[in-house]
């Protein structure tokens, strides 16, 4: 199984959630356990010889990818979550995405100073989300270089944006005229 087919399941749905948006809709790939399992597979044959300490994944898509590399790398995962979710105290950051803006919260202790932490998110579009969430983790003193995803929007600029915060993407499949 590959990355080909991986792309095949992806549904695509114009005009949401607005109008001149395609939704690239990872919901297809979840419920084709072949290409579920491909995704996590690959992410594992990628990431799995650089040691991290931590996967971190955002809410909400990214917890779906996230937590099953974690569990297969052997390391703990960390929830970066919309506001007012995660019960203990919080670093948050607002950022901006394709169609709006939001805030990412983190807790304080869920990352020691010196952390190697993998970032794990279903989409790549804008990069905000992700750009977002290294900050959030450099604040605690982690280390963030590497973040992995299933899709790549490549037109809309994320893969840029991420080198210029010194994070090094991986897709596994891209959409262009996005
Ligand atoms: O690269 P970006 O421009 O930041 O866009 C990508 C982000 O947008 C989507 O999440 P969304 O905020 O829609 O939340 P959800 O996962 O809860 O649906 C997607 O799951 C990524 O997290
Ligand atoms: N076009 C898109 N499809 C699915 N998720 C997204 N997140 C941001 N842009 C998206």
């Amino acid at each position: 199984m590959t990355a080909e087919y991986i792309k095949s399941v992806v549904k695509s749905v114009p005009d949401y959630p607005k109008p001149g948006i395609v939704f690239r809709d990872v919901t297809s790939v979840l419920e084709d356990h072949k290409a579920f399992s491909c995704c996590i597979s690959l992410l594992l044959e990628k990431y799995r010889p650089m040691n991290f300490d931590k996967v971190a994944g955002t809410e909400a898509r990214g917890f779906l990818f996230g937590a099953p590399l974690a569990i297969e790398l052997g390391i703990g995962f960390v929830p970066v979550r919309k506001p007012n979710k995660l019960p203990r105290e919080v670093v948050s950051e607002s950022y901006d995405l394709e169609y709006g803006t939001d805030t990412l919260e983190i807790h304080k202790d869920a990352i020691q100073p010196g952390d190697k932490v993998l970032l794990i998110d279903d989409l790549l579009a804008t990069g905000g989300t992700i750009g977002a969430s290294a900050k959030l983790i450099r604040h605690l003193g982690g280390e963030v270089n590497h973040a992995g995803f299933v899709i790549g929007l490549p037109d809309l600029g994320g893969r840029e944006k991420l080198t210029e915060l010194g994070i090094d993407s991986f897709t596994l499949c891209e959409f262009d005229g996005d």
